[in-house]
């Protein structure tokens, strides 16, 4: 439990939070459950994925951009890291979601967060790519378990997570 004023309510509000409930959180934690072990090259499936719908958004990491053109991304240990924290932050947003019907983030790490992604020109288009990559990776991941329940409560639990990013966004770019 962390301490008092080390989290902030991200109020990210809109209808969804409200229907955020114990069986859009099992469906969530099912598919997680089954892709926790292959979390790394799942990740690496995502990252392609997200390069696949939008290609110049390899631009943005700076440590693609080093790399040049050729070189493998699957090799790319920062860009594992990243897939596996969208997954797992976008998890652990849905068990908050149903516990508190909000977004709850160390104010610290969101507040950098807002600060990395501006600093990296991301734009609420990115979030919508990164979004369909997502589903995508996981309905690719757990076909059998696949329905359009599924799919939505993934969609909810990262569209408020997106949600409490953008509004530090907001902030880092007025500052
Ligand atoms: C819910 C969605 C997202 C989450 C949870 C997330 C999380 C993170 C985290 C934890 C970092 C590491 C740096 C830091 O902690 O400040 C980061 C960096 C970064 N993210 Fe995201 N991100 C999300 C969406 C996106 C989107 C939509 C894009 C654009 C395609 C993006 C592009 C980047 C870039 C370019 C960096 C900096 C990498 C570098 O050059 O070091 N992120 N993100």
């Amino acid at each position: 439990m962390a301490a008092a004023g080390t989290e902030k309510d991200a109020h990210t509000g809109g209808p969804s939070a409200a229907v955020f409930g114990e069986e859009q959180e099992a469906l969530v934690l099912s598919a997680w459950g089954a892709m926790k072990g292959d979390s790394a090259s799942l990740a690496v499936k995502f990252f392609l994925r997200i390069f696949e719908i939008a290609p110049g958004a390899k631009q943005m990491f700076s440590f693609l951009r080093d790399a040049g053109d050729d070189a493998p991304l699957e090799n790319h240990p920062k860009l594992k890291a990243h897939a596996v924290t969208v997954f797992v932050m976008a998890c652990e947003s849905a068990t908050q979601l149903r516990n508190t019907g909000d977004v709850k983030v160390r104010e610290a790490t969101l507040k950098r967060l807002g600060a990395t992604h501006v600093k990296a020109g991301v734009a609420d288009a990115h979030f919508e790519v990164v979004k369909t990559a997502l589903v995508d990776t996981i309905r690719d991941a757990v076909p059998d378990m696949w329905t359009p329940e599924m799919k939505a409560a993934w969609e909810d639990a990262y569209d408020q997570l997106a949600a409490a990013i953008k509004e530090e966004m907001k902030n880092a770019a007025a500052a």
